[in-house]
């Protein structure tokens, strides 16, 4: 069966595609930490807590940090990692594959974990990458309150954008504890989400070689 409809989806469109408002930075880092830390002491305040108590009074404070500056640290763009290219002189012309990066993410619809593997594929154009730049791509998107599907497209724009080539695939496995801890309470599912781009979605050979390096049974034609 076709999943991917012959739209305009290889093209790069420059969009971050995270709903942030206009004004989203007019507030500094330090600002966000003081405004948070208040907003989350309300929070704990009406869950009923005492505030005073030596454990839960600088909860405020380490949650407002946390948010700001760890995981949601992608929300800033100063946190996005340099992704220097250098040429391909080794002419290496088949596919890299970078299986089983850590993701940590957030789900932005309960706030809970997201914790999974991605793997990301790409044929050089003429250009290679770092290894580690991968990496660092899926940390930093990963570092938002996301959707599976929308963290899996910015990976691949992200990297369509800094190799210059619409050539770039991504898999995403990952439990949400939404859904593992609360709500159904089904701890044994996951989801995976599959970005393809280029010849990752036109050719079924370079499809199919890319889902059995990563090792996944999942059929996609
Ligand atoms: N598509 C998508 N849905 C997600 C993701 N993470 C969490 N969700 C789902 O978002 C949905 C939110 O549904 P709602 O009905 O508004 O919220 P809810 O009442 O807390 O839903 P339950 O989890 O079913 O209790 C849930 O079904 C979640 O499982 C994600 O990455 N992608
Ligand atoms: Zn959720």
């Amino acid at each position: 069966m076709e999943h991917f409809p012959d739209n305009d989806d290889d093209l790069f469109t420059g969009k971050d595609h995270t709903p942030l408002r206009p004004d989203a930075f007019e507030l500094g880092p330090e600002d966000k930490v003081k405004k948070i830390e208040g907003l989350f002491s309300e929070i704990m305040h009406t869950l009923g807590l005492d505030m005073t108590d030596d454990s839960l009074k600088d909860s405020p404070k380490r949650v407002a940090k946390m948010y700001v500056n760890e995981i949601f640290g992608g929300l800033l763009p100063e946190n996005k990692p340099g992704v220097s290219t250098f040429k391909n002189q080794y002419k290496y012309r088949q596919m890299l594959v970078e299986k089983d990066i850590t993701v940590y993410s957030f789900c932005e619809h309960h706030f809970l974990p997201i914790i999974g593997k991605a793997h990301v594929a790409y044929i050089s154009n003429g250009e290679v990458i770092g290894l580690s730049k991968i990496n660092r791509i899926v940390d930093y998107y990963a570092k938002r309150p996301q959707v599976q599907e929308r963290l899996t497209m910015q990976i691949v724009d992200a990297l369509k954008e800094a190799l210059g080539t619409k050539n770039v695939a991504c898999i995403i496995d990952a439990k949400h504890l939404c859904v593992n801890c609360r709500g159904i309470k089904d701890t044994a599912s996951s989801t995976i989400t599959a970005e393809l781009s280029g010849i990752f979605r036109t050719n079924p050979i370079t499809r199919q070689e890319f889902l059995h390096y990563v090792g996944s049974h999942a059929k996609f034609d």
